[in-house]
């Protein structure tokens, strides 16, 4: 580990510590997810250890639905930590000064949304994040900075790299076990086969990662948006939009050459579906082989039954599977074949595991395995993907200077 941790920090500090809380919202409600209860831990041990603990967060982007206060982030994030977290609605002001100032021991305080100070973004270098008032402000009045947001970490604003260089910095549980896990595969040497399930929707940021992986894992096997892009380069008459959808052709324009030289140069490597999934006329689930698709006329949700019996035995013959996006349209059971098959494959077996994306990782739950099954679940998707490119993450590379 190249970063300083909590267990190098005396206890009894004043810290100020960066979470990464970004929510879905709905209708307004600020929705509990996995990041509440991953950096609960991290809060809890600061707030137990008699620290002085104050929180900063962002929730969506500047002019977004979600971009909201985080005052109900406080009461959920209180839920996970069984103590009181108060909330102040200023990011540095003379407020939030206070309230920092009128902290007793073991308290916790949740400043408002870092991205409400016009400081915080946009993206530039540390040193520059470093010179704000607002990193300039609310430092003097902290021992220590923890970075504790992993999933928030590739992004260069003030709250994530400025106050790195104005405090001396430390590493939360999260970001050290997410960090741990998510670059082992740029930087572990496995003894047996490394396999990497790719599918979802966002077929760019998953074809990019395959092009930096492939002399570190020995197959892919494809699903999703993906998997059809490949099938289509390969063939087959599928992997383009039908009306009303815009999955593929953008996305083909975007990957086509590089797509094509992958199946080109590594195509023993690629594992594509042999059948596909889609809504038949009576709202079921029928499957179709894929050498008997003439013509694209329908939507596919899902890789098919044969398929999954094809990458199984796969995942059960390697000593690493890392998952980056769903197979198919899960959040329908209909179509969560695919998807639960690789996962549940992956649970029973004891290869080391990574599960990524937030979209992905939610099936874990939602198709009753447990999560302890897995080696880690990652509460992070941008940064996700770059781990897995070995790319270096700003917030990060901060941590590292002495
Ligand atoms: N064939 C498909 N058609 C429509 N949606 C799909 C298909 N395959 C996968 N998906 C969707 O992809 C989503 C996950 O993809 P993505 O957002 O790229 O990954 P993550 O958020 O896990 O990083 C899931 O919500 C799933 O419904
Ligand atoms: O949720 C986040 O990223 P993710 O959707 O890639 O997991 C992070 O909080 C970063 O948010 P941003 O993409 O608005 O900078």
């Amino acid at each position: 580990m190249t970063f300083k941790t909590l267990d190098d920090l005396e206890p009894g500090q004043r810290v100020l510590v960066r979470l990464d809380l970004n929510s879905p919202v709905e209708d307004g409600e600020v929705q509990d997810n996995r990041r509440f209860d991953r950096h609960a831990e991290t809060v809890r041990e600061l707030a137990e250890r008699g620290d002085r603990v104050v929180l900063m967060a962002h929730q969506g982007r500047p002019g977004g639905d979600d971009f909201v206060s985080l005052d109900q982030h406080a009461d959920i994030l209180a839920e996970h930590v069984g103590h009181d977290v108060q909330f102040v609605a200023d990011t540095y002001g003379d407020e939030a000064i206070d309230a920092i100032e009128s902290l007793d021991a073991g308290e916790i305080l949740l400043l408002e949304n870092t991205r409400m100070c016009d400081e915080e973004l946009p993206e530039e270098a540390p040193e520059a994040k470093a010179d704000t008032e607002f990193v300039q402000t609310l430092a003097p009045h902290f021992d220590a900075y923890i970075n504790d947001a992993y999933s928030a970490a590739h992004r260069s604003h003030a709250s994530l790299v400025g106050f790195a260089l104005a405090l001396p910095a430390y590493a939360g549980r999260v970001m050290q076990s997410e960090y741990e896990a998510n670059s082992s595969i740029a930087t572990r040497e496995f003894d047996g086969q490394v396999t990497m399930v790719v599918g979802g929707t966002k077929a760019t940021d998953v074809i990019d990662v395959m092009n930096n992986l492939g002399d570190k894992v020995d197959q892919f096997l494809l699903g999703g948006i993906a998997g059809e892009l490949f099938l289509r380069a390969a063939g087959n008459d599928v992997g383009f939009d039908l009306e009303g959808m815009d999955f593929f052709d953008d996305q083909w324009e975007a990957n086509r050459e590089t797509i094509e030289s992958l199946l080109d140069e590594r195509g023993d490597q690629i594992s594509l579906a042999v059948d596909l999934a889609y809504e038949d006329e009576n709202d079921e689930r029928g499957e179709v082989a894929v050498s008997d698709i003439d013509e694209k006329d329908r939507a596919y949700l899902d890789v098919g039954t044969e398929t999954v019996e094809t990458y199984d035995p796969v995942i059960r013959d390697s000593e690493a599977v890392f998952v980056k996006g769903a197979l198919g349209l899960f959040e329908d059971e209909r179509f969560s074949v695919g998807t639960v098959g690789v996962l549940r494959a992956i649970s029973e077996t004891d290869c080391f595991s990574v599960v990524g994306g937030g979209d992905t990782s939610r099936a874990i739950e939602m198709y009753g395995m447990d999560e302890s099954d897995f080696g880690h679940v990652s509460i992070a998707g941008g940064a996700y993907i770059r781990a897995l490119t070995g790319a270096p993450l700003a917030g990060i590379e901060v941590l590292k200077q002495d």
